[in-house]
């Protein structure tokens, strides 16, 4: 029988919007099905500046991806190719050395501040979600999680916020609301959304007889 196209599923929204929470409540739907996750911040470009000057760049700016190796290796997936994925360390501002071999599956999930900013890559998309929390929220949740988990200080956390962050949010970001089919507000806590996608989801699968 021939190969079915795999349902690929973008979810967007600000940072600390709650993107990550919604893919991983998807996720946590499908267990034991066929289904993988792929982040747009691995696609952070590889930079050869010093530490100083790459920690002035600006990362919610399109141009900081490297959007056509992300392109390429969601096409790769969805044409049923494996792919060597780049991994991105935050604390170094940097790619590291690693990649990470990713075998195709049934039902991709790609996330990230910029996944509808680019015709082509949302071309490839079945289904496309915004993640829509207010300024305020994101701003706190930003600053407790980039605290614990990235490696930064308040006044980093602060400075970067209100130099980059938030202008790019409003002049990259928010604009690609438009495109989205659905719009979840506050994230992965939000349970009907998260139900109506799974269905949705599920329907796809079985239209294009990809049930186990
Ligand atoms: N509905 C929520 N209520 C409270 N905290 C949340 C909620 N959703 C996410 N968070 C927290 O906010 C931070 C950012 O969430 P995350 O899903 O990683 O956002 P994103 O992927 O959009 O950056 C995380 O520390 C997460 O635990
Ligand atoms: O080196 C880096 C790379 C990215 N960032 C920030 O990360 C967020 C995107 O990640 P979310 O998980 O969606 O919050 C983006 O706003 C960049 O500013 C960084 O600080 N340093």
């Amino acid at each position: 029988m021939m190969r079915q196209k795999p349902i690929v599923i973008g979810v967007t929204g600000g940072s600390a919007s709650g993107k990550t929470s919604v893919s991983r409540a998807i996720f946590d739907q499908f267990s034991g099905h066929s289904l993988l996750l792929l982040a747009q911040d691995a696609y952070y470009k590889k930079s050869d500046l010093p530490f100083e000057e790459r920690r002035k760049i600006n990362y919610d700016n399109p141009l900081a991806f490297d959007t056509p190796l992300l392109h390429d290796q969601l096409e790769s997936l969805i044409a049923g190719r494996a792919i060597d994925r780049p991994v991105y360390d935050y604390t170094i501002h940097n790619r590291s050395a690693e990649v990470v071999h990713m075998a195709p599956k049934d039902v991709i999930i790609v996330e990230g501040i910029l996944i509808l900013a680019d015709e082509e890559l949302r071309k490839l998309m079945d289904i496309k979600v915004y993640v829509d929390t207010d300024d305020d929220i994101r701003v706190i949740r930003r600053i407790r999680r980039d605290m614990r988990e990235r490696g930064r200080s308040l006044d980093d956390i602060i400075g970067q916020y209100l130099q980059t962050v938030k202008p790019s949010y409003h002049q990259f970001i928010e604009p690609t609301k438009r495109y989205a089919d659905i719009i979840v507000p506050e994230g992965g806590h939000n349970t009907v959304a998260i139900d109506l996608l799974t269905t949705k989801i599920r329907a796809i699968l079985a239209e294009r007889g990809l049930v186990d």
